[in-house]
């Protein structure tokens, strides 16, 4: 079911607009009766559209039978979004909505304040570049809309994605400015950064916390004409004591909700009606905000099968190379977890460094084995991430690589250590099923011990999913 669950508090903004359609049309009347309970149900796509077809779709019951199912990304953007802008998003094949786009769009394009709530890979970047191209204006040299990211990789993305939409913005009669789109992350080059924001500011900033936050403090980025604030990955920047200060003073000291619209974005918000409560409270967005909460059921996409293996620690190695060539992944993500304190006081190797070592001396296929993690330099993480654009990948990361990285091509995700928490193991698994409209079975496997086969188990009831137990005889495997 596509609806967003919405507390009173919320909902207040939509009554209105409820009893009107309501008086209109008796086909409603039963929605009164929702209004005496504690939650309201209610999609703010449907609340916008006109009266008929709400009540063609109330009286269907269901969304998944909507006639709006099929919407182009024209039949919601046109006349909103630059004409140029929509063009090249159809040349590069963003022609149909995704859910999250049919259902977002309508209430990012109305100017209200949003907290995106989806899958991972249902398409939330495009929804709200999208919104911000719709905003700016490509006339003024000015940072009208800034994206903050929790990683410089994810930062490259987005920004990719944002110039490729806004290539040839300045219209073939070079009578208009193009658009331009600034990467700001921490890695060297924020001298050169400096003299850009001061000669022609950009009218879009995408930028890791650390790197705005210096900028902010030199005063050299300006953002009294910021008509637009994404928070990319938001409970992630939320939950890291590093990142969290600087957040809460971008959201209220340096910039103020009555200018400009801002915009939330995650595929794990925990306890999101505390957090939509404590938006309007801490005024990080206005009071109307609109929770767009797709799939609360089924909080990862449903063409994801998902198994585990149990062996003992010594022989995982052996069982990955395994599983490796009975899958044959067109390409796949190893998640390890970071070497502990203690682990390394013990003098022992790093997951991922053990993972590497051996899979260059043992696997033998085509893939390029490729290593992500925190502690590589600048430019070797950016060697890395750019390798694994051009061809089929095997790649051993941390936790830094399970947020936000769309690398489609990946059909497969192996967590050599189990994450530590469920919203961990969600994003892990968000890296694979990112072709929205795709029926390709992709897989996560984990490898376990009997020990930790109770916390797999947690994760499947907090995440609504099943684990299957791949059962092969060891002594198979060398
Ligand atoms: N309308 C569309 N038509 C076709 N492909 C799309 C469309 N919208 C997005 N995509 C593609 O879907 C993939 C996932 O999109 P995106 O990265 O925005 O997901 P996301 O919701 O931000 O995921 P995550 O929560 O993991 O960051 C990308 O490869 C993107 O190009």
């Amino acid at each position: 079911m596509a609806y967003s669950h919405v507390r009173p508090l919320d909902v207040i903004p939509w009554i209105p607009k409820l009893s009107r359609l309501t008086q209109e049309n008796p086909n409603l009347q039963h929605l009164n009766s929702l209004r005496s309970r504690k939650w309201l149900l209610l999609s703010p796509l449907i609340l916008s559209t006109n009266a008929s077809s709400f009540a063609a779709l109330c009286s269907k019951g269901s969304m998944a039978e909507a006639p709006v199912k099929n919407l182009t990304l024209r039949d919601i953007c046109d006349r909103k979004v630059p004409e140029h802008i929509l063009k090249r998003a159809e040349e590069v094949g963003y022609v149909m909505c995704t859910d999250v786009q049919r259902q977002s769009l309508p209430v990012l394009l109305s100017g209200q304040d949003c907290v995106l709530h989806a899958q991972t890979g249902s398409g939330k970047t495009l929804a709200y570049l999208l919104l911000i191209f719709s905003a700016i204006s490509f006339q003024r040299y000015a940072v009208q809309a800034l994206i903050v990211v929790p990683t410089r990789e994810l930062g490259m993305q987005v920004t990719k994605v944002a110039r490729m939409l806004a290539a040839n913005s300045g219209g073939s009669d070079n009578m208009h400015k193009a658009c331009t789109v600034m990467a700001l992350f921490d890695g060297g080059m924020l001298k050169r950064h400096k003299s850009w924001l001061k000669a022609e500011p950009p009218e879009i900033v995408v930028a890791t916390i650390d790197s705005l936050s210096q900028m902010i403090e030199r005063h050299v980025i300006k953002l009294e004409e910021l008509r637009v604030l994404v928070v990319d990955e938001v409970d992630f920047l939320f939950n890291s004591s590093k990142q969290v200060y600087v957040l809460r003073k971008l959201l209220t000291s340096h910039s103020t909700i009555e200018r400009r619209q801002t915009i939330f974005a995650s595929a794990s918000i925990p306890q999101h009606n505390r957090f939509i409560y404590d938006c309007i409270q801490h005024k990080w967005t206005k009071n109307d905000v609109v929770h767009v909460y797709l799939n609360p059921t089924e909080p990862m996409p449903s063409h994801l099968h998902h198994s585990f293996m149990i062996c003992t620690k010594k022989k995982r190695l052996s069982i990955l190379l395994y599983l490796l060539q009975k899958d044959a992944p067109r390409s796949g993500i190893i998640f390890v977890s970071e070497q502990s304190e203690k682990s390394k006081k013990a003098g022992n190797l790093p997951s991922a460094t053990l993972v590497l070592d051996f899979l260059k001396a043992s696997y033998g296929g085509d893939l390029e084995i490729i290593l992500l993690e925190e502690d590589m330099n600048f430019n070797a993480r950016a060697t890395s991430f750019s390798e694994m654009r051009r061809r089929g990948f095997l790649l051993v990361a941390t936790d830094m690589a399970s947020r936000g990285f769309d690398l489609p091509q990946t059909t497969h995700i192996y967590n050599f250590d189990l994450p530590k928490t469920a919203v961990d193991y969600l994003h892990r698994a968000g890296r694979t099923a990112r072709l929205p409209f795709s029926a390709d079975r992709c897989s996560v496997t984990s490898l376990i011990t009997p020990e930790e086969r109770f916390v797999l188990q947690r994760f499947e009831n907090e995440l609504l999913f099943t684990c299957k137990e791949i059962l092969i005889s060891l002594e198979t495997v060398a």
